[in-house]
């Protein structure tokens, strides 16, 4: 089945569009990638997103053009998958839409929105597109979210020791798959969220986020700060455990900041990239990691990658380009694959990883222009996944 998957994440810098073959042989998902690209919102959308997103206040209005908007632009970008990576053929969209908020009341996520209407996808591609991926996990008691743990759980099936996957996105999230044990998945706190909050805000909006960490590499760890942003009672929480921009964000930083101030900016950036290393670090060492995986925005920073290497001495640190999952396309393919395991009957939850009481089916299935037809049910799930081929 040639499936793409489409995804823009917390922050929301680009649509990206991944398409493979995928097929069940046996105990194996086989994956053929195809390719993938990316584009960026239209400015007015993704003003209206930066503008939508908490801690802003958004009307009705806002969230139908938001809809609309994000489901026109994610169906711009399905119709240029199908021709330029599926040479003019697809039989699936699988799309996540942008999260708008991620509602999460003491750890328990009471719902979670992603916004662009499938309709769109269906009406400008005439296949049938699921969708709405986060809310059937959350309905059986879920987070929702990480749902990229599905794919990183096949993935590193194989590898020996205690192998993770780690997100370096807005937010940072990590899978674990130890030998023997069901897999673990969750939101390690912020990775990038809180880097472009600063980066945007000491720029007054002139950059967007620390090209290359040169900022960070500026500056100078802020011992002070540094230890407010840790007492967060985020990170001493247990998994299953999701976050989002609806904790960390601006308002956050400047909070942290009245209370452990800091002069220098780069002195910010450098104390908000050793946060992140130092939490992914503990979750790490927390489940006895042996080798890292890592994939999102975040692996383009050397000087992020550079403190989670000084954080994780002994551990592998490797791009999930290594396991031919490339790592900007890394979330789309994951998409890709989890609504392919639903139209072939099969979950795409982890409930060790999501808490939730059963695995459930993932998304809602929007018909294309030719009457929907599902393949027959598959008799077990997937044990690895095999990548084959490469672009
Ligand atoms: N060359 C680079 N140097 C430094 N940082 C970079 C670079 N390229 C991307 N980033 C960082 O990565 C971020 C985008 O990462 P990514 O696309 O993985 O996030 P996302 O998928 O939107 O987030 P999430 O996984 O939380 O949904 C950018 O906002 C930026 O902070
Ligand atoms: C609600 C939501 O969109 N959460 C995102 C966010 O961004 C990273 C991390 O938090 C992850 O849990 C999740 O996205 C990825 C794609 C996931 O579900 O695996």
């Amino acid at each position: 089945m040639r499936v793409i998957g489409l995804m823009s994440g917390t922050s929301y810098d680009a649509v990206e569009a991944a398409a493979a073959d995928l097929e069940l042989r046996g105990e194996a998902l086989v994956m053929r990638p195809l390719g993938h690209l990316s584009a960026p919102y239209p400015d007015e959308l993704r003003d209206l997103i930066a503008g939508s997103l908490p801690p802003a206040a958004a009307t009705l209005r806002d969230v139908a053009r938001l809809d609309t908007g994000v489901g026109q632009a994610f169906a711009e970008v399905a119709v240029r998958a199908v021709r330029e990576l599926c040479g003019g053929a697809a039989d699936l969209v699988v799309s996540h839409g942008q999260t708008m908020y991620h509602w999460v009341e003491d750890g328990t996520v009471r719902g979670t929105l992603q916004l662009g209407r499938p309709a769109w996808i269906a009406e400008a591609t005439g296949l049938p597109v699921v969708s709405d991926l986060r809310s059937g996990d959350v309905a059986a008691g879920g987070q929702g979210a990480p749902l990229v743990a599905m794919t990183d759980a096949l993935a590193l099936a194989a590898l020996p020791g205690v192998p993770a996957a780690l997100n370096l996105g807005g937010i940072a999230n990590v899978t674990v798959v130890a030998p023997g044990a069901e897999p673990l998945a969750f939101d390690t706190g912020p990775a990038n969220a809180l880097l472009d909050a600063a980066v945007r805000h000491f720029t007054d909006g002139a950059a967007q986020y620390d090209e290359g960490g040169r900022r960070a590499g500026a500056g100078r760890v802020d011992p002070a700060l540094l230890r407010v942003l840790l007492d967060d009672p985020y990170y001493a929480r247990g998994a299953p455990k999701s976050t989002g921009k609806e904790r960390f964000h601006l308002p956050y930083l400047l909070q942290a900041l009245a209370a452990a101030p800091v002069a220098e900016p780069d002195d910010v950036l450098a104390t908000l990239a050793r946060l992140t290393a130092v939490t992914v670090a503990d979750a790490c060492r927390a489940h006895g990691v042996t080798r890292l995986v890592v994939s999102g925005g975040g692996a383009h920073n050397p000087v992020l990658m550079g403190m989670l290497a000084e954080e994780l001495p002994g551990v592998d640190l490797g791009s999930s380009d290594a396991l031919g999952l490339p790592s900007d396309a890394k979330e789309a393919l994951a998409f890709a694959l989890l609504g392919f395991l639903t139209v072939n009957g099969l979950p795409g939850a982890i409930p060790s990883g999501t808490g939730a009481r059963r695995a459930a089916l993932l998304g809602s299935i929007t018909p294309g222009r030719e009457p929907l037809r599902l393949p027959e049910p598959a008799g077990q799930p997937p044990r690895m996944l095999h990548i084959t081929g490469g672009y």
